[in-house]
């Protein structure tokens, strides 16, 4: 009877969330700051806010002097305090790191990374970082990577745009670029090549799989628990792209594995004693557990945890970063200028070690990722209340939300221009480029959890430009819309349809 008026009442509340919903949509507000209504909190203003939610962050941010207390409804657990305060985040992400790990609530918000390195604390966190930065900075794997990346672009990327030219087709850069990295990062993370950067484009399942994921963890974080789990539960919007998310990623990677370990059983590894490139799913399956003690090599749902998160961090933030910085350029004519006479004088033939060399490349690159950044939120829990550097007060398990998207363009940070697309911003007088700190420039993270991935990034996103830009015209469809999809990575929610002819 008990369990019966409880699910009685959790229906009372998911209906009543729902019409709330539907009539709060019909009305347009625009003002930044929120009001905390009695039981409902700053809910209802917050779902108004949704469609524009990267905007009015940044808004909001400017507005409360870089930190602000989101109250959710009454007793929900969705009271979040966000912040782009650059002592804060130092001191968060740097000076007192120990107190603030991921937090048992965002473990279960992100359940679908599982044990993957994003998700966890501790000694297993420090097995996953320590592992992973031996295998990602391992001279054999960054030549793998390269290699792998100039084969795909000259085998898989070039024939596309080339026929786009030739038929006079428009493309998706975005799905483009999201397969071009799918390809890549699944050679690198598992040594199969599923083949999805080719000109019959086929269906990729593991694409929806991410999309839905993604938006899902992004609702997770303002519905109180007990209605995302419930409509998880039943199965319906968002959290019913979520489940088939989790099946679809379930079922890839339950193949993946298996074969691995035929392959393994068969031919052993060979690679590892001779330095030779070995493919991030082998190097786990045998890892060396007297030295990573936490890891798990014989356990498949750990297998599955580690490489998942492993081959979103390869493919949606690089094909994120890609397409805004595209879509950029194409904004920004003279910027495509001067990237062309940088690569006319310095790399007339491509050689990857001339990449370096191109200065204002990396500026335009890294203005994108400043303005864009492919993951567009950090979360963080403290263990033991404490005050900030701003003098707000943070209680233990608090939600603490980083705003890496308003924290790009906060004016008191970036100075008054800081909408605008600027490279310049980034060489110095000497010519230079510029260095900052990482708690200001925060799209790779800063801290002990600073990104493992920020020079391979740099490498594929030159190279693939690189060759773009010197051999092509880009012009975005007239009209075309890009707005970022609210999730926890920044899509863009029609794709970049571009025409694409010679130069
Ligand atoms: C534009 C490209 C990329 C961006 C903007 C980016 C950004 C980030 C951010 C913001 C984090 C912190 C996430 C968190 O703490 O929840 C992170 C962590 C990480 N990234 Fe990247 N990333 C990129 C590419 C890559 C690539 C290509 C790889 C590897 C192949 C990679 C591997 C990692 C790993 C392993 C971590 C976890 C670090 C830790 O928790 O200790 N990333 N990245």
């Amino acid at each position: 009877m008990a369990m019966l008026i409880g699910l009685l009442e959790i229906f009372i509340a998911f209906v009543f969330f729902l019409v709330f919903q539907c009539f709060l949509l019909h009305k347009k507000i625009h003002k930044p700051l929120l009001t905390n209504w009695p039981v409902l909190g700053m809910l209802p203003g917050l779902l108004l806010q949704v469609p524009r939610i990267y905007e009015w962050l940044t808004e909001v941010l400017e507005a409360t002097d870089m930190t602000f207390c989101f109250k959710g409804p009454w007793l929900s657990g969705t009271d979040i305090l966000v912040t782009v305060d650059p002592a804060n985040i130092h001191y968060i992400l740097s000076s007192n790191f120990v107190n603030y790990p991921k937090g048992m609530e965002f473990k279960k918000i992100f359940e679908v990374l599982g044990d993957g390195i994003f998700n966890v604390d501790s000694e297993l966190w420090e097995d996953m970082r320590n592992s992973s930065h031996a295998i990602f900075s391992h001279q054999e794997f960054q030549k793998f990577s390269l290699s792998t990346s100039i084969s795909k672009l000259k085998q898989g990327l070039v024939p596309i745009l080339e026929n786009s030219v030739e038929e006079n087709i428009l493309v998706d850069l975005q799905d483009l670029f999201q397969r071009f990295l799918f390809d890549t990062s699944s050679i690198l993370m598992t040594g199969y090549d599923p083949k999805c950067l080719s000109i019959e484009m086929p269906k990729v399942e593991f694409s929806d799989a991410v999309d839905g994921a993604a938006d899902g963890v992004f609702y997770r974080h303002v519905k109180p628990a007990f209605l995302w789990k419930l409509q998880y539960w039943i199965g319906v919007g968002v959290e019913k792209k979520m489940r088939r998310g989790i099946a679809v990623f379930d079922q890839l990677f339950e193949k993946i594995i298996s074969a691995k370990r035929e392959e393994l059983n068969s031919h052993g590894t060979h690679n590892d004693s001779k330095g030779e490139a070995m493919d991030v799913l082998t190097y786990y399956m045998t890892v060396d557990t007297t030295k990573y003690k936490h890891l798990k090599p014989s356990n498949d749902k750990f297998i599955r945890d580690a490489i998942l998160s492993f081959l979103i961090a390869g493919r949606d933030t690089t094909s994120s970063a890609l397409t805004w910085f595209f879509w950029l350029l194409s904004k920004n004519p003279e910027a495509v200028t001067k990237i062309r006479q940088e690569i006319n004088k310095q790399m007339p033939k491509f050689d990857p070690a001339d990449l370096d060399k191109l200065v204002y490349l990396d500026g335009a690159v890294c203005e994108s990722l400043r303005l864009y950044p492919p993951v567009p939120f950090n979360h963080k829990s403290p263990v033991k209340p404490d005050v900030l550097p701003s003098g707000h007060r943070v209680d233990e398990n608090w939600k603490i939300v980083i705003s890496i998207y308003a924290a790009g363009r906060m004016k008191s940070v970036w100075g008054d221009d800081a909408e605008d697309f600027r490279p310049g911003r980034w060489i110095s007088d000497s010519g230079k480029l510029k260095h900052e700190p990482s708690y200001k420039f925060l799209a790779f993270n800063a801290g002990p959890r600073t990104c493992l991935g920020k020079k391979l990034t740099f490498l594929q996103i030159k190279t693939v430009a690189v060759e773009i830009i010197r051999n092509y015209d880009i012009k975005v469809v007239q009209g075309h819309k890009t707005e970022p999809v609210p999730s926890v990575l920044l899509r863009m929610q029609h794709g970049l349809k571009v025409s694409v002819s010679k130069i």
